[in-house]
C-alpha cells in the first residue's frame, strides 16, 4: 500500500507564483560570495588576452590597479593575484618566488595602496617560478621534495605578508606547510594574515587554460602533479587533508576544481563547519565561455546557476573568473 498524499500535498503549489518561490528559496548567491583571480604581467599599460580563456586578460600593474578599483566598486570583497613570471626570472629553485621586488609583491603593494579596503589574496606555490613548472623543488629524478619546498614557501608567504597581502593561499599541496607558514607569520607579527589553504586540491585536467595563462604549461610539458595533488577518485582523503590544515592554523579551506567536486565541498562543510571555499577553475570557465560564444547556452543564466550550485553545496565563497560579470549581473537582478 502506498501512503497517498496527493492531492493533499501538491509540490507545485509553492512553485505557482514568484512570491512563494521567493519565500521558499533556500540559497542565494550574492556579490559577497565572489573572489576574482587576476593575472599580472610586467610592463606598463599592457594587456594580453588569454587565448584559452576569452574575456580574461593579463594586466600590467598599472592596469591591474585600475581594474581592482572597479572590482571594489562592484562590491566584490577580494581578488587573488597570479603573476606571470618572465622566463629569465625562472630557476630550478624558484628564488624569484620570494623576491621582495617580485611581480606579485609589487602588485600587492600597488593594489593595497590604491584600494586599501579590497581584500588581496596571493598564491603560495613555486610553479610560476620554476623552469620545470612543478609547484616545488625537485631532486634529480624530478620528484618534488616536500621539506625543501616548504622552506621556499615560507619565505614566499612571508614576502607576500610583508607586501601587505591580506590572505595567503598555499596552493602547492606540500604536507605540513600550513603550520610552518603560520608560525613564521606569527613570529614576524603578521598575526592577522589569513590563510586560505588549498586543502583538497585535485590533480585535475581542468587547470590547462590557467597553465597557459601563467605560462607554466610549456615548462611542465608532459609532466604531471600526481605525487602531490589528490587523485580525483578520492573522497575521504579530502576530509583528512582538511582536518590537518585546520589543525595547522588555516582560517579557510578550499576545494579545487569546483563543479566536478561539489560532493567534496558538501562533505567538508558538514564535517568541519569552517569557512569553506571552492575554486571554479580555468577549464570550467573555458567550457562555459566556449558554449556561450557558440550560442549553445545562455551565458548569464548558466553562470549564475553554476555559482549558486556552489553555494548550495556549502561553499561560503567562490573563486571564479566570472566574478566581475556575475557581480554586474547580480546588480541588474537587484535593480530588476
Ligand atoms: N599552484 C598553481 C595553481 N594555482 C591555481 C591553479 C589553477 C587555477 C585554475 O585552473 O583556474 C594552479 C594550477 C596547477 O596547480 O597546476
Ligand atoms: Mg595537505
Amino acid at each position: 500500500m502506498i501512503d497517498r498524499q496527493f492531492p493533499i500535498t501538491r509540490m507545485r503549489r509553492m512553485r505557482k507564483d514568484e512570491f512563494s518561490r521567493r519565500l521558499m528559496r533556500e540559497n542565494v548567491l550574492t556579490t559577497n560570495d565572489l573572489i576574482l583571480p587576476m593575472f599580472v604581467i610586467e610592463g606598463h599599460n599592457s594587456r594580453e588576452p588569454v587565448k584559452s580563456m576569452p574575456g580574461v586578460e593579463r594586466l600590467s600593474i598599472d592596469l591591474l590597479v585600475e581594474e581592482a578599483k572597479e572590482i571594489h566598486a562592484l562590491g566584490i570583497p577580494m581578488i587573488a593575484l597570479f603573476p606571470v613570471t618572465p622566463l629569465e626570472a625562472k630557476s630550478l629553485t624558484a628564488e624569484e618566488a620570494y623576491n621582495p621586488e617580485g611581480l606579485a609583491q609589487r602588485a600587492v603593494r600597488a593594489v593595497k595602496a590604491a584600494c586599501p579596503e579590497l581584500g588581496v589574496m596571493t598564491d603560495v606555490a613555486l610553479d610560476p617560478f620554476t623552469t620545470h613548472g612543478q609547484d616545488g623543488i625537485i631532486d634529480d629524478d624530478g620528484y618534488v621534495l616536500n621539506d625543501d619546498t616548504i622552506d621556499a614557501l615560507m619565505q614566499q608567504a612571508l614576502s607576500h605578508a610583508e607586501a601587505g597581502a591580506d590572505v595567503i593561499g598555499p596552493s602547492d599541496m606540500m604536507d605540513g606547510r600550513i603550520i610552518e607558514i603560520r608560525e613564521l607569520l606569527e613570529e614576524h607579527g603578521h598575526i592577522n594574515t589569513r590563510i586560505m589553504a588549498y586543502s583538497a586540491k585535485y590533480a585535475s585536467s581542468y587547470y590547462g587554460p590557467f597553465r597557459d595563462a601563467v605560462g607554466s604549461a610549456g615548462n611542465l610539458g608532459k609532466g604531471n602533479k600526481y605525487t602531490y595533488q589528490m587523485d580525483p577518485a578520492n573522497r575521504n582523503e579530502a576530509l583528512h587533508e582538511v582536518s590537518l590544515d585546520l589543525n595547522e592554523g588555516a582560517d579557510m579551506v578550499m576545494v579545487k576544481p569546483g563543479i566536478p567536486y561539489l560532493d567534496i565541498v558538501r562533505d567538508i562543510k558538514n564535517e568541519f563547519k569552517a569557512p569553506t571555499f571552492v575554486y571554479h577553475v580555468s577549464g570550467e570557465y573555458a567550457m562555459l565561455k566556449a558554449a556561450s560564444q557558440n550560442g549553445w547556452i545562455d551565458e548569464k543564466s548558466v553562470v549564475l546557476e553554476t555559482l549558486l550550485s556552489c553555494k548550495r553545496a556549502g561553499a561560503d565563497g567562490i573563486l571564479t573568473y566570472y566574478a566581475k560579470l556575475a557581480a554586474i549581473w547580480l546588480k541588474e537582478v537587484q535593480q530588476g
